[in-house]
């Protein structure tokens, strides 16, 4: 598959030289450091790495959830680190979409009025061939009445999902979208995921501890100290475990390699 993706072209998520520094002095945190990576469009892309090497806060500053200590981050032709606030609350109303780990639906809606949602905020009409596919493809046809505590934990996000494709953004940011769900559920709710890629031509990035799910992805990139560490294409569970032990021998290589265990 080809993976050239051109900075600035419709839907590209870019960072360059991307940097996040958490705190001051001796308490500094280098969350992210000089990163630079392009999520093309239409693709479903997973972000895996140790716990503390920078997923979320990558991102958060994508998606412009938090703001970047330097560097830049861009979804097609927008720099979303040169955004004020009011700019990006609209940029994120209307150019993205989020799906997170606890589904956050509101519990008094039915399923229809929760996807509904973003579209009543911003006082958009609704698409209503757009919904019909989204609802078909999303496999919520029987369950569109239905309140969040009427559906299971799958299809609770599968709601959620819908919602966040309803507002056709560029791209979809998934925290481990999978996390709450038992094994079967999660291995449903990836489906859809990657059905709304390949069927739908969205734009996917996904944070995932669990490699299962990110070989769901048609990528995977590998994040470690803050640096992009590895890249995988059509990814397998096993490709996949591999990249991660291959990022915890990088680690452990410096304490081996120094005979008695003191610092070279
Ligand atoms: N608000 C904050 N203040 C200070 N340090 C932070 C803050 N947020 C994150 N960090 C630090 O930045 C680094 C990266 O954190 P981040 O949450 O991005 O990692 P992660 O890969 O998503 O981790 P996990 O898999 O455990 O969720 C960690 O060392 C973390 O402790």
């Amino acid at each position: 598959m080809n993976t050239t993706v051109v900075p600035g072209s419709t839907g590209t998520v870019s960072a360059r030289g991307l940097t996040k520094v958490y705190g001051k002095g001796a308490g500094q945190v280098v969350a992210l450091d000089h990163v630079d990576v392009d999520f093309a469009p239409g693709r479903f892309t997973a972000i895996m790495g140790p716990s503390g090497s920078g997923k979320s806060t990558l991102m958060h500053l994508l998606a412009g959830l938090d703001s970047a200590t330097s560097g830049s981050s861009r979804i097609g032709d927008t720099e979303i680190t040169a955004l004020g606030d009011d700019a990006l609350t609209e940029l994120r109303r209307t150019r993205i979409g989020f799906v997170f780990q606890s589904f956050n639906l509101l519990p008094m809606f039915t399923a229809e009025q929760n996807i509904l949602l973003p579209l009543d905020l911003g006082g958009n009409k609704v698409d209503k061939e757009w919904f019909a596919t989204l609802v078909q493809t999303l496999g919520l046809g029987e369950r569109l009445t239905h309140r969040p505590a009427e559906l299971s934990g799958g299809q609770q996000q599968r709601v959620a999902i819908a919602r966040a494709l309803i507002t056709k953004p560029d791209v979809v940011f998934a925290d481990e979208p999978t996390g709450n769900l038992d094994s079967r559920s999660g291995a449903e709710v990836l489906s859809f995921l990657r059905r709304s890629v390949r069927e739908l031509g969205r734009t996917i990035i996904m944070v995932t501890h669990d490699p299962a799910a990110a070989a769901y992805a048609d990528r995977v990139v590998l994040i470690a100290d803050g640096r992009i560490a590895g890249d995988i294409s059509d990814p397998t569970p096993e490709s996949v475990l591999a990249g991660l032990d291959a990022l915890r021998t990088l680690e452990t290589t410096p304490v081996a390699a120094t005979p008695g265990g003191g610092q070279a």
